[in-house]
C-alpha cells in the first residue's frame, strides 16, 4: 500500500514550469529518493507534498485521501534551510512544534527526551539553538521533523553539514523509522546515500521526471562499461584491445578499464591470465552517480 501518491502533478510559477507531470508512489515503510540537479524541481515538489503550496494540476493523496487539516499531524519535515529560532530553548521549540502537530505537552516532552537521548545529547534540553554548532542544530532540526511520529517524513538534504559520525547516526535513524513503517521522501545530492537507503527513485531534470523505477531495475537498463581487474603482476597491452576506451591504474593496485562493448571483457580476462595471476575480475554495474551524469549531463557533486 502506498501512503503518498502523486499523480501528474504540475506546478508553475508565472510562465515557468517548476514541476511537470510528476507521478510517484511512496509505500508504507519505504524510503523514496528524489534526485535532480539544482533547480530541477525537488524542493517545489516537497513543498507541494507538505501543503505549503498547491499544485496547478494533478493530485496528491495521503493514505488515499486528499490534503486536509490532518496533514500537519501525519507529515514531518526537515527544511533544507534551518527553520529554528536561535534564541529559544531547544525543549521549548520542539515542544511547541510537537503540540502544533497534535501532541499533548506530556507526550511531546517524552518524545523530546527520547530523541535527545537517542542522539546522545540530553544536555541540549536546556540549551538555546544559537548555543549549538551548525551540525548539532541540524540534529535538532531532524528531531523537529520526527518528534510527533509522522507517518510521512520529508527529508530535503537531511545530512548536509554533518560530520561522518553524525551522518551514520542519522542514516541509522532513518532506516529505523522506515522499519517502523514511516514513508520517507528523501532528497539529496549524495548518490551514495541514495544507493544505500532508497529502493525506488525519480531523477528530475528541468522539472521533468526523466528516470523512474527501482534502483535495481534502473541499473539493469544501463550497459556494464567498467571492468575492475586485480593481478599479481603488471599486465601490458590492455589499451590495445578493441572496445577498450580507457585503462586506469588504481592507487591501491589493479586496473579500472572502461569498455564500450561488453565483448571486450572476455579479452581483458584472457590477456590478464596469459601474463599474470588474476586475483579479481569484476564487470561492474554502473553507479547511480554515473547514471545521473549520463542523464542529466553534469556532475552532481
Ligand atoms: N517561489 C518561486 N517563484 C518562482 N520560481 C520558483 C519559486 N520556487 C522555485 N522556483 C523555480 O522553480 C524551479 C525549481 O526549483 P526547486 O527549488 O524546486 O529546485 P530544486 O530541485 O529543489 O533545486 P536545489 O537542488 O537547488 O534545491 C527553479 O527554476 C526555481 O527557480
Amino acid at each position: 500500500m502506498e501512503s503518498l501518491k502523486l499523480e501528474k502533478v504540475i506546478k508553475q510559477f508565472g510562465d515557468k514550469t517548476a514541476v511537470n507531470e510528476l507521478s510517484l508512489e511512496v509505500g508504507v515503510g519505504e524510503i523514496y529518493g528524489l534526485l535532480g540537479a539544482n533547480g530541477a524541481g525537488k524542493t517545489t515538489t516537497m513543498r507541494m507534498v507538505l501543503g505549503l503550496i498547491y499544485p496547478d494540476g494533478g493530485s496528491i493523496r495521503y493514505n488515499g485521501k486528499p490534503h486536509s487539516d490532518e496533514l500537519r499531524q501525519i507529515v514531518g519535515y526537515l527544511p533544507e534551510e534551518r527553520g529554528l529560532y536561535p534564541k529559544v530553548k531547544v525543549s521549548e521549540q520542539l515542544s511547541y512544534l510537537a503540540q502544533l502537530r497534535g501532541m499533548s505537552r506530556k507526550d511531546a516532552d517524552k518524545s523530546i527526551r527520547y530523541w535527545l537521548e537517542r542522539f546522545e545529547v540530553p544536555e541540549y534540553y536546556e540549551k538555546r539553538i544559537e548555543e549549538l554548532s551548525k551540525g548539532n542544530q541540524q540534529k535538532i532540526g531532524f528531531i523537529a521533523a520526527v518528534v510527533h511520529k509522522p507517518q510521512i517524513l520529508i527529508l530535503d538534504e537531511a545530512f548536509s553539514g554533518l560530520d561522518p559520525v553524525n551522518v551514520e547516526l542519522l542514516k541509522a535513524t532513518v532506516k529505523e523509522l522506515r522499519d517502523q513503517g514511516t514513508s520517507i521522501l528523501f532528497s539529496t545530492h549524495r548518490m551514495e546515500h541514495v544507493e544505500e537507503l532508497c529502493r525506488n527513485i525519480t531523477i528530475m531534470h528541468r522539472s521533468n521526471p526523466i528516470v523512474q523505477g527501482s534502483l535495481k531495475e534502473i541499473k539493469s537498463r544501463y550497459p556494464r562499461e567498467q571492468v575492475a581487474l586485480g593481478t599479481t603482476s603488471e599486465v601490458t597491452g590492455l589499451e590495445n584491445i578493441p572496445c577498450v576506451t580507457k585503462v586506469t591504474i588504481q592507487e591501491q593496485g589493479g586496473y579500472l578499464i572502461n569498455i564500450s562493448d561488453v565483448s571486450a571483457a572476455q579479452q581483458i580476462l584472457q590477456i590478464a591470465m596469459q601474463q599474470s595471476v588474476v586475483e579479481k575480475f569484476e564487470l561492474k554495474e554502473p553507479t547511480l552517480n554515473q547514471i545521473f551524469i549520463k542523464e542529466v549531463g553534469e556532475s552532481h557533486e
